[in-house]
């Protein structure tokens, strides 16, 4: 098994409603995978069994191998599996730099080797300059990048992000979208996208699965996604 995190026959059923089934995926180490689908898909129901919000109705979820179906969200948090909601949960009156501090204390290492992860994170989510500015003072798009820049600060392997580019304008989407392939890059994290944006989904260049009542329908990259009938029928086609 390469993959790095996998589900196999994943489902879930709330009084009767399948908003998850039958689901096999895989992200691979180093890489991004969105989840697309019209409203109602079950994108969020799957990230919530990812990160262990939601305890599925059948099948398994497997990382490095191990399976972690049952493992609370507290272990599978401790374990590298860190998500996002797609509003920012940071403290607006604390600044950007205690904001992160706060998190780093989740992670591991001495005091100075937090330190240094600190003034990394900073560097890394481009708010080096903002470190004490008070987080209610940020932009939208600023307060995004701190949370993500928390989850790095816990040492985070593997992001779950609903929504990352919600609402930001079009500059701070693009500067998202590079964040996230810096973090592939440089750090090596696997980063699972919810999205809604087509034009973010397009410029990450990723893997790509779509969700339709619950079901997967089709795999691949953008322009095979763009190109299948059946993803235009129940998706793109609504975005027309
Ligand atoms: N806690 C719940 N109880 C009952 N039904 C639920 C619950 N959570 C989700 N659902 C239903 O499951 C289906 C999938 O919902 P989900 O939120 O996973 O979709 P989504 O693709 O994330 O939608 P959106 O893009 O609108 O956020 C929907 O029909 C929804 O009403």
């Amino acid at each position: 098994m390469s993959a790095l995190l996998q589900t196999q026959g994943l489902g879930k059923t709330f009084r009767g409603l399948a908003a998850n089934a039958d689901i096999d995926f895989a992200i691979e180490p180093r890489s991004i995978h969105c989840v697309i689908g019209p409203n109602g898909a079950g994108k969020t129901t799957f990230l919530s069994m990812i990160s262990g919000h939601l305890a599925p109705s059948s099948g398994r979820i497997f990382y490095n191998n191990a399976d972690i179906t049952r493992l609370a969200t507290v272990a599978r948090a401790r374990s590298g599996i860190a998500r996002k909601f797609q509003t920012p949960s940071v403290f607006h009156g604390l600044t950007t730099r205690t904001n992160i501090e706060l998190a780093a204390l989740r992670g591991s290492g001495s005091r100075g080797e937090r330190r240094a992860r600190i003034d990394e994170v900073l560097e890394t989510i481009g708010l080096s300059a903002q470190a004490q500015r008070l987080a209610a003072h940020l932009s939208h798009g600023q307060r995004q990048w701190l949370e993500i820049g928390m989850l790095l600060a816990m040492q985070a392997k593997v992001l779950l992000l609903d929504e990352p580019a919600a609402g930001m304008t079009a500059g701070e989407t693009a500067a998202t979208g590079a964040l996230l392939q810096k973090l592939v890059a440089e750090r090596g994290l696997a980063i699972i996208v919810i999205e809604h944006n087509m034009d973010f989904i397009r410029d990450l260049d990723a893997e790509i699965t779509v969700l339709h009542l619950g079901r997967v329908i089709a795999n691949g990259r953008f322009d095979e996604i763009a190109a299948d009938p059946r993803v235009a029928d129940v998706y793109l086609g609504q975005q027309a």
